[in-house]
Protein backbone atom coordinates (compact mmCIF):
# COMPACT_ATOMS: atom_id res chain seq x y z
CA UNK A 1 0.00 0.00 0.00
CA UNK A 2 1.00 3.78 -0.67
CA UNK A 3 2.46 5.78 2.26
CA UNK A 4 0.17 9.05 2.59
CA UNK A 5 2.03 12.39 1.39
CA UNK A 6 -0.18 14.94 2.68
CA UNK A 7 -2.83 14.12 5.03
CA UNK A 8 -5.44 17.29 5.50
CA UNK A 9 -8.12 16.84 8.62
CA UNK A 10 -11.09 19.84 8.68
CA UNK A 11 -8.52 22.44 7.10
CA UNK A 12 -10.06 25.92 6.93
CA UNK A 13 -7.97 29.22 6.38
CA UNK A 14 -9.72 32.44 6.81
CA UNK A 15 -7.73 36.00 5.72
CA UNK A 16 -8.95 38.10 8.24
CA UNK A 17 -13.09 37.51 8.68
CA UNK A 18 -13.05 36.26 4.90
CA UNK A 19 -13.21 32.59 4.14
CA UNK A 20 -10.35 30.86 1.71
CA UNK A 21 -11.02 27.89 2.32
CA UNK A 22 -13.41 25.61 4.22
CA UNK A 23 -13.72 22.24 6.04
CA UNK A 24 -11.59 20.49 3.64
CA UNK A 25 -10.36 16.77 4.18
CA UNK A 26 -8.08 15.15 1.74
CA UNK A 27 -5.28 12.60 1.18
CA UNK A 28 -2.46 13.02 -1.05
CA UNK A 29 -0.67 9.81 -1.71
CA UNK A 30 2.73 9.03 -1.89
CA UNK A 31 3.78 9.17 -5.99
CA UNK A 32 0.30 10.50 -7.03
CA UNK A 33 -0.28 13.46 -9.17
CA UNK A 34 -3.20 15.51 -8.08
CA UNK A 35 -4.67 18.14 -10.08
CA UNK A 36 -6.41 20.82 -8.32
CA UNK A 37 -8.89 22.93 -10.10
CA UNK A 38 -12.16 25.29 -9.09
CA UNK A 39 -12.88 29.16 -10.35
CA UNK A 40 -10.73 31.89 -9.63
CA UNK A 41 -10.86 33.14 -5.40
CA UNK A 42 -11.70 29.33 -4.71
CA UNK A 43 -8.79 28.61 -2.88
CA UNK A 44 -6.85 27.05 -4.64
CA UNK A 45 -3.63 28.97 -3.97
CA UNK A 46 -4.65 28.92 -0.13
CA UNK A 47 -4.87 25.38 0.15
CA UNK A 48 -1.01 25.10 -1.65
CA UNK A 49 0.18 27.67 0.78
CA UNK A 50 -1.35 26.32 3.69
CA UNK A 51 0.31 23.04 2.82
CA UNK A 52 3.74 24.40 2.20
CA UNK A 53 3.54 26.48 5.37
CA UNK A 54 3.43 30.08 3.84
CA UNK A 55 -0.53 30.91 4.98
CA UNK A 56 -1.14 30.44 8.89
CA UNK A 57 -3.61 27.87 9.29
CA UNK A 58 -7.16 28.71 10.73
CA UNK A 59 -8.51 25.47 11.91
CA UNK A 60 -7.76 21.90 11.26
CA UNK A 61 -4.48 19.90 10.82
CA UNK A 62 -2.08 18.79 7.88
CA UNK A 63 0.61 16.29 8.30
CA UNK A 64 2.88 15.57 5.72
CA UNK A 65 4.74 11.77 5.85
CA UNK A 66 3.02 11.51 9.16
CA UNK A 67 4.63 14.26 10.56
CA UNK A 68 3.09 17.70 11.89
CA UNK A 69 4.12 20.53 8.96
CA UNK A 70 6.95 22.50 9.57
CA UNK A 71 9.30 20.05 10.58
CA UNK A 72 9.77 18.61 6.91
CA UNK A 73 9.95 21.54 4.44
CA UNK A 74 12.97 20.16 2.67
CA UNK A 75 10.52 17.62 1.04
CA UNK A 76 9.09 20.06 -0.89
CA UNK A 77 9.41 22.21 -4.31
CA UNK A 78 7.18 25.13 -5.17
CA UNK A 79 6.55 26.75 -8.32
CA UNK A 80 4.78 29.82 -7.71
CA UNK A 81 2.14 31.69 -10.59
CA UNK A 82 4.32 33.16 -13.25
CA UNK A 83 3.36 36.81 -11.92
CA UNK A 84 4.95 36.68 -9.30
CA UNK A 85 8.32 36.87 -10.55
CA UNK A 86 10.02 40.11 -12.98
CA UNK A 87 11.10 39.01 -15.81
CA UNK A 88 13.09 42.55 -16.05
CA UNK A 89 15.24 41.54 -13.23
CA UNK A 90 18.99 41.36 -14.33
CA UNK A 91 19.61 37.82 -13.23
CA UNK A 92 20.67 34.99 -15.29
CA UNK A 93 18.54 31.39 -15.90
CA UNK A 94 21.61 29.71 -13.48
CA UNK A 95 21.07 32.59 -11.11
CA UNK A 96 17.41 31.91 -10.69
CA UNK A 97 18.24 28.09 -10.41
CA UNK A 98 21.25 28.56 -8.12
CA UNK A 99 18.53 30.71 -5.26
CA UNK A 100 16.87 27.28 -5.44
CA UNK A 101 20.37 26.38 -3.68
CA UNK A 102 20.32 28.17 -0.43
CA UNK A 103 19.74 27.15 2.90
CA UNK A 104 19.46 29.27 5.57
CA UNK A 105 20.25 33.05 4.08
CA UNK A 106 23.17 35.06 2.61
CA UNK A 107 26.09 36.70 4.10
CA UNK A 108 27.80 39.57 2.36
CA UNK A 109 30.14 37.77 0.83
CA UNK A 110 28.15 34.82 -0.46
CA UNK A 111 28.87 32.36 -2.82
CA UNK A 112 27.48 29.51 -4.36
CA UNK A 113 29.72 26.33 -4.20
CA UNK A 114 30.86 24.54 -7.21
CA UNK A 115 28.32 21.77 -5.82
CA UNK A 116 25.56 23.93 -6.18
CA UNK A 117 26.08 24.64 -9.80
CA UNK A 118 26.78 21.09 -10.29
CA UNK A 119 23.26 20.84 -8.62
CA UNK A 120 21.78 23.67 -10.86
CA UNK A 121 23.05 23.10 -14.45
CA UNK A 122 22.17 18.84 -13.40
CA UNK A 123 18.44 20.47 -12.58
CA UNK A 124 18.50 22.36 -16.03
CA UNK A 125 19.42 20.04 -18.06
CA UNK A 126 16.48 17.47 -16.51
CA UNK A 127 13.72 19.83 -17.76
CA UNK A 128 15.79 20.37 -20.84
CA UNK A 129 17.29 23.72 -20.93
CA UNK A 130 21.10 23.54 -20.08
CA UNK A 131 21.67 25.34 -22.71
CA UNK A 132 20.35 28.43 -21.44
CA UNK A 133 21.86 28.62 -18.70
CA UNK A 134 23.71 32.26 -19.26
CA UNK A 135 20.50 34.21 -20.43
CA UNK A 136 19.15 36.59 -18.82
CA UNK A 137 15.73 35.82 -17.63
CA UNK A 138 14.09 38.66 -19.78
CA UNK A 139 15.19 36.38 -22.58
CA UNK A 140 13.18 33.04 -22.25
CA UNK A 141 10.05 32.67 -23.53
CA UNK A 142 7.05 31.62 -21.63
CA UNK A 143 7.20 27.81 -21.73
CA UNK A 144 11.53 28.19 -21.32
CA UNK A 145 10.76 30.46 -18.37
CA UNK A 146 8.56 27.78 -16.32
CA UNK A 147 11.09 25.04 -17.24
CA UNK A 148 13.72 27.31 -15.40
CA UNK A 149 11.38 27.67 -12.77
CA UNK A 150 10.49 24.11 -12.14
CA UNK A 151 14.45 23.35 -12.44
CA UNK A 152 14.60 26.05 -9.37
CA UNK A 153 11.91 24.40 -7.50
CA UNK A 154 13.89 20.49 -7.92
CA UNK A 155 17.12 22.00 -6.85
CA UNK A 156 16.37 21.21 -3.06
CA UNK A 157 15.70 17.44 -4.44
CA UNK A 158 12.13 17.69 -3.34
CA UNK A 159 9.81 14.76 -2.48
CA UNK A 160 6.51 16.67 -3.22
CA UNK A 161 6.76 19.18 -6.26
CA UNK A 162 3.72 21.81 -6.14
CA UNK A 163 2.88 24.22 -9.15
CA UNK A 164 0.51 27.05 -9.09
CA UNK A 165 -0.99 27.38 -12.87
CA UNK A 166 2.57 26.61 -14.37
CA UNK A 167 0.83 26.60 -18.15
CA UNK A 168 -1.31 29.79 -17.26
CA UNK A 169 1.29 32.02 -19.86
CA UNK A 170 2.78 29.31 -22.49
CA UNK A 171 1.81 28.72 -25.96
CA UNK A 172 0.28 25.14 -26.94
CA UNK A 173 3.20 23.16 -27.85
CA UNK A 174 5.21 24.68 -24.56
CA UNK A 175 2.23 23.52 -22.63
CA UNK A 176 2.37 20.08 -23.45
CA UNK A 177 6.18 19.97 -23.20
CA UNK A 178 5.66 21.14 -19.10
CA UNK A 179 3.01 18.39 -19.11
CA UNK A 180 5.45 14.97 -20.65
CA UNK A 181 8.01 16.96 -18.11
CA UNK A 182 5.56 16.50 -15.19
CA UNK A 183 4.84 12.78 -16.26
CA UNK A 184 8.47 12.02 -16.19
CA UNK A 185 9.07 14.17 -13.00
CA UNK A 186 6.31 11.67 -11.33
CA UNK A 187 7.74 8.84 -11.78
CA UNK A 188 9.77 9.88 -8.76
CA UNK A 189 8.46 12.85 -6.93
CA UNK A 190 4.91 13.60 -5.68
CA UNK A 191 2.91 16.63 -7.80
CA UNK A 192 0.13 18.98 -6.90
CA UNK A 193 -0.84 21.08 -9.03
CA UNK A 194 -2.98 24.16 -9.87
CA UNK A 195 -4.68 24.71 -12.94
CA UNK A 196 -7.08 26.31 -14.94
CA UNK A 197 -6.16 24.01 -17.85
CA UNK A 198 -9.44 21.86 -17.88
CA UNK A 199 -8.24 20.47 -21.45
CA UNK A 200 -5.01 18.80 -20.37
CA UNK A 201 -5.99 18.13 -16.52
CA UNK A 202 -8.49 14.63 -17.28
CA UNK A 203 -5.66 13.47 -19.19
CA UNK A 204 -2.55 13.69 -17.31
CA UNK A 205 -3.35 13.82 -13.54
CA UNK A 206 -3.76 10.65 -11.04
CA UNK A 207 -7.10 12.31 -9.09
CA UNK A 208 -8.70 16.03 -9.25
CA UNK A 209 -9.21 18.00 -6.27
CA UNK A 210 -12.45 20.37 -7.08
CA UNK A 211 -12.27 23.21 -5.03
CA UNK A 212 -14.44 26.16 -4.60
CA UNK A 213 -13.96 27.29 -0.50
CA UNK A 214 -15.32 23.78 0.00
CA UNK A 215 -13.97 20.36 -1.53
CA UNK A 216 -17.24 20.16 -4.25
CA UNK A 217 -15.34 16.84 -5.27
CA UNK A 218 -12.22 14.62 -4.94
CA UNK A 219 -11.60 11.93 -7.10
CA UNK A 220 -11.09 10.06 -11.10
CA UNK A 221 -10.23 12.67 -13.42
CA UNK A 222 -14.21 12.48 -14.49
CA UNK A 223 -15.73 15.59 -14.55
CA UNK A 224 -19.87 15.79 -14.98
CA UNK A 225 -22.20 18.26 -15.23
CA UNK A 226 -23.84 17.77 -11.82
CA UNK A 227 -19.81 18.74 -10.31
CA UNK A 228 -18.41 21.20 -12.99
CA UNK A 229 -21.80 23.60 -12.08
CA UNK A 230 -21.44 23.07 -8.60
CA UNK A 231 -17.78 24.51 -9.05
CA UNK A 232 -18.16 27.09 -11.48
CA UNK A 233 -21.67 27.89 -10.79
CA UNK A 234 -22.46 27.77 -14.82
CA UNK A 235 -21.79 25.46 -17.75
CA UNK A 236 -18.72 25.54 -19.41
CA UNK A 237 -17.50 23.53 -22.38
CA UNK A 238 -15.30 20.48 -21.20
CA UNK A 239 -13.09 19.03 -22.96
CA UNK A 240 -11.37 15.37 -21.93
CA UNK A 241 -8.68 13.24 -23.34
CA UNK A 242 -8.06 15.68 -26.08
CA UNK A 243 -11.56 14.96 -27.33
CA UNK A 244 -14.95 16.78 -27.14
CA UNK A 245 -16.35 15.26 -24.11
CA UNK A 246 -19.59 16.90 -24.57
CA UNK A 247 -20.71 20.44 -25.25
CA UNK A 248 -22.55 22.77 -22.70
CA UNK A 249 -24.73 25.15 -22.89
CA UNK A 250 -23.82 28.86 -22.93
CA UNK A 251 -23.96 31.44 -20.18
CA UNK A 252 -27.75 32.55 -19.95
CA UNK A 253 -29.34 29.75 -22.41
CA UNK A 254 -32.13 27.97 -21.40
CA UNK A 255 -32.49 24.27 -20.67
N1 LIG B 1 -3.30 37.60 1.23
C1 LIG B 1 -4.63 37.64 1.19
N2 LIG B 1 -5.32 38.49 1.96
C2 LIG B 1 -6.67 38.54 1.96
N3 LIG B 1 -7.43 37.74 1.18
C3 LIG B 1 -6.80 36.88 0.38
C4 LIG B 1 -5.37 36.77 0.34
N4 LIG B 1 -5.05 35.81 -0.56
C5 LIG B 1 -6.20 35.33 -1.05
N5 LIG B 1 -7.26 35.97 -0.50
C6 LIG B 1 -8.68 35.70 -0.75
O1 LIG B 1 -8.91 34.32 -0.45
C7 LIG B 1 -9.77 33.74 -1.44
C8 LIG B 1 -9.05 32.57 -2.12
O2 LIG B 1 -7.96 33.08 -2.88
P1 LIG B 1 -6.92 32.13 -3.63
O3 LIG B 1 -5.86 33.01 -4.22
O4 LIG B 1 -6.51 31.06 -2.73
O5 LIG B 1 -7.85 31.53 -4.77
P2 LIG B 1 -7.44 30.82 -6.13
O6 LIG B 1 -8.43 29.72 -6.32
O7 LIG B 1 -6.02 30.44 -6.12
O8 LIG B 1 -7.70 31.98 -7.17
P3 LIG B 1 -7.08 32.22 -8.66
O9 LIG B 1 -7.54 31.08 -9.51
O10 LIG B 1 -7.69 33.51 -9.07
O11 LIG B 1 -5.57 32.30 -8.52
C9 LIG B 1 -10.16 34.87 -2.39
O12 LIG B 1 -11.39 35.39 -1.94
C10 LIG B 1 -9.05 35.89 -2.21
O13 LIG B 1 -9.50 37.19 -2.47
Amino acid sequence: MRKTAVNIEKLSVYYGETPAITNICMDVEDGEFLGIIGPNGGGKSTLLKSILGLVPITTGSIKIYNEKLGKNKTLFGYVPQFATMDKNFPISCLEVVLTGCIKGGLSPFFRFAKKDRDIAFDQLERVGIKKLANKQIGELSGGEFQKMLIARALAVNPKILFLDEPTASVDASSREQIYDLLEELNKNITIILVTHDLMAISSKVGRLACLNENLVYHGKPELNDNIVNKLYGCPIDLIAHGVPHRVLREHGEEK
